[in-house]
């Protein structure tokens, strides 16, 4: 997912490192390590290197096998079904939407999670301190994976009202502008490539409107009009737009940043300050941190990992440590 091309290149903050908590791993070699491989991902730039990432995975002594993941639906419950069966890990080949399916399948349990990062963005994979070069990263999981040992991060999870049935996210969902900007580039049938976010961007800058949000925090609601709302559990979407900038997936805590209304030129002048996390010391932006954060609007689609997820009304608990990642 793109809501903004990444033109400005302005100095990026490097995240610190958020200090998780080492966890044992209860993994025997006569487990094998189950890989969810997305082959577009990236736009298939790292490809060639596949069988090389599984040569590297190869080196702790577990068989590998590379699930059938023919479309999105199949890639879930083929991921879903390695994890029931007892596979040592599960590692995810791909981008943050790749990163997001995986989470669905090993979030609250004790299978450990791999991630290769091999996207466009990898946002969740540079804030918890994932190798950038995918063979790096996969010669960092079988490393783990021999020593047993793993790293705890929190992750946020969502419901809708009534529903019992959650989806996980690892890094931010964005509920305002950029999930406005999403549904309508996801519409849009040309121009292909990132090109179809600039556009998307335009038109929906041109009938920019402020919404009235309900937003409840750990139990105290309030009424918020805003234009961006965000919540994170790590600080960056997007491919390093730091919209959380002080997002801590070892907290327990979710942060929530809340653009007020602005003008369209405002908005224009605030973008570019994402990628240092600079736009947070504006007046027009606040921000809060909370375990429990319920989310109400009209008219808006939420997206969690760059993914189409739940319409609003939502409701998001940080769980911590619901996630084991090795490597
Ligand atoms: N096996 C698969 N078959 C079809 N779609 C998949 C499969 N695996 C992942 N996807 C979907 O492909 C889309 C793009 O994947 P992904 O986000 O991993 O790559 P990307 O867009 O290049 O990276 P990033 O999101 O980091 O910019 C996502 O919506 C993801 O859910």
């Amino acid at each position: 997912m793109r809501w903004a091309r990444r033109h400005y290149a302005v100095a990026v903050a490097t995240p610190d490192a958020h200090a998780a908590a080492i966890r044992p791993l209860a993994v025997t070699l006569d487990q094998s390590v189950a890989v969810l491989a997305n082959p577009s991902a990236g736009r298939g730039r790292h490809a060639g290197t596949f069988d090389e990432v599984l040569q590297r995975l190869r080196a702790a002594g577990h068989a590998v096998r590379v699930l059938d993941t023919p479309s999105r639906d199949a890639a879930l419950a083929a991921a879903r079904e390695a994890v029931h069966d007892g596979v040592a890990a599960l590692v995810a080949v791909g981008g943050d939407g790749t990163m997001h399916l995986a989470l669905q399948a090993v979030a609250g349990t004790s299978t450990p999670l791999g991630v290769v990062p091999a996207g466009t963005g990898n946002d969740f994979a540079t804030e918890v301190g994932v190798p950038t070069d995918p063979l790096a990263a996969a010669a960092a999981i079988a490393r783990g994976l021999a020593a047993g040992q793993g790293r705890a991060f929190d992750l946020a999870r969502m419901t809708a009202p009534g529903s019992t049935d959650p989806t996980w996210f690892g890094a931010v969902l964005g509920a305002g502008f950029d999930a406005v900007v999403n549904e309508r580039a996801n519409r849009m049938r040309w121009p292909r490539g990132p090109r179809r976010y600039d556009v998307a961007i335009m038109a929906e800058l041109a009938r920019l409107r402020a919404r009235t949000y309900s937003v409840t925090l750990d139990g105290v609601a309030s009424e918020e009009p805003a234009i961006l709302v965000a919540v994170g559990n790590t600080a960056s979407y997007g491919g390093g737009l730091r919209v959380c900038p002080d997002a801590d997936p070892t907290d327990g805590l979710l942060d929530v940043v809340i653009g007020r209304p602005m003008s369209r030129w405002t908005v224009t002048r605030l973008k570019p300050r994402l990628y240092a996390g600079t736009h947070v010391n504006d007046p027009l932006v606040v921000q809060h941190r909370a375990r429990e954060v319920v989310l109400a609007a009209e008219g808006i689609t939420t997206y969690a990992d760059g993914e189409r997820a739940l319409p609003l009304p939502v409701s998001i608990t940080a769980v911590p440590g619901a996630l084991t990642l090795v490597g």
